[in-house]
């Protein structure tokens, strides 16, 4: 999997991507973050890259021809055209089936604006997708475009351990995760539940599976109400609730 990344501060990238899972896996090849500075594609003396909006109004919109210039300057050696996403607080709201979808592809290239914005003809002559990682309003793209590497980085088979990509497990997509404990059995006058020490793993996984429906019911009912749940999953959240009435 490749990621280029089209930004005005490509610096900003190093430390966030070259430390941890993510390094690791830029080390071994399983993946490659690349960065080009649009600024490097200006045409004038000054590396000048915004200029005054048209109709006027406040802020500074991004100019089209560095940015294509910079996105030629990948698509130029490839046979393929690669897949553009325009991270914007515009976009389809990141979720894990986007990521999903966009694990697939075997090249990105991530758009990340700034100002107030980019000449809207870059869109139209470049973009595949735009996307946003949550509404709220940032000074820049780069941030969604880490945001958007990680997610989809973890999803590339190499990139996790066994061990990491035990979350990755299907049986709770689309619930909570249920609590999670680990030494000491006591901290500050509290235990872990005795079920986890129980060594039952039928009764444990159980218990997990009703942690992660009663959380997902209580915390975050848009997610519960897409679920289809059977019988068995709507028992254990019923007496999962009964108990919190108690
Ligand atoms: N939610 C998101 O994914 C998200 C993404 C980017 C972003 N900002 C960069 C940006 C990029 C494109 C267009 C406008 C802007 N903005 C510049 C600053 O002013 C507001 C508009 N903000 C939030």
């Amino acid at each position: 999997m490749k990621f280029d990344v089209l930004t005005l501060f490509p610096e900003l990238f190093d430390a966030v991507l070259g430390e941890s899972i993510i390094g690791r896996a830029r080390q071994n090849n399983i993946i490659q973050i690349n960065t080009v500075n649009i600024r490097d594609f200006s045409l004038n003396k000054h590396r000048k890259v915004d200029d005054y909006p048209y109709g006027g109004g406040g802020g500074m919109v991004m100019m089209a021809q560095p940015i294509c210039d910079a996105y030629l300057s990948i698509a130029e050696k490839l046979s393929y055209k690669p897949r553009v996403v325009y991270l914007s607080p515009q976009g389809r709201v990141l979720n894990q089936e986007i990521v999903k979808e966009l694990s697939t592809e075997e090249h990105l290239i991530l758009l990340c604006g700034h100002y107030e914005g980019i000449d809207e003809r870059v869109i139209e002559e470049i973009v595949d997708d735009e996307i946003s990682i949550g509404d709220y309003v940032l000074t820049g793209g780069e941030l969604p475009a880490m945001v958007l590497i990680d997610s989809v980085s973890r999803l590339i088979p190499g990139v996790l351990s066994s061990e990491e990509s035990y979350s990755q497990e299907s049986h709770y997509e689309g619930l909570l995760e249920y609590p999670q404990y680990t030494r000491p059995y006591e901290f500050s006058e509290r235990k872990v539940p005795g079920v986890l020490m129980s060594g039952h793993h039928e009764n444990i996984n159980r218990w997990r599976r009703q942690q992660s429906l009663k959380r997902t019911y209580l915390k975050r009912p848009d997610m519960f109400e897409r679920l289809s749940l059977n019988e068995a999953d709507r028992k254990l959240l019923e007496e999962a609730l009964k108990e919190n009435e108690e």
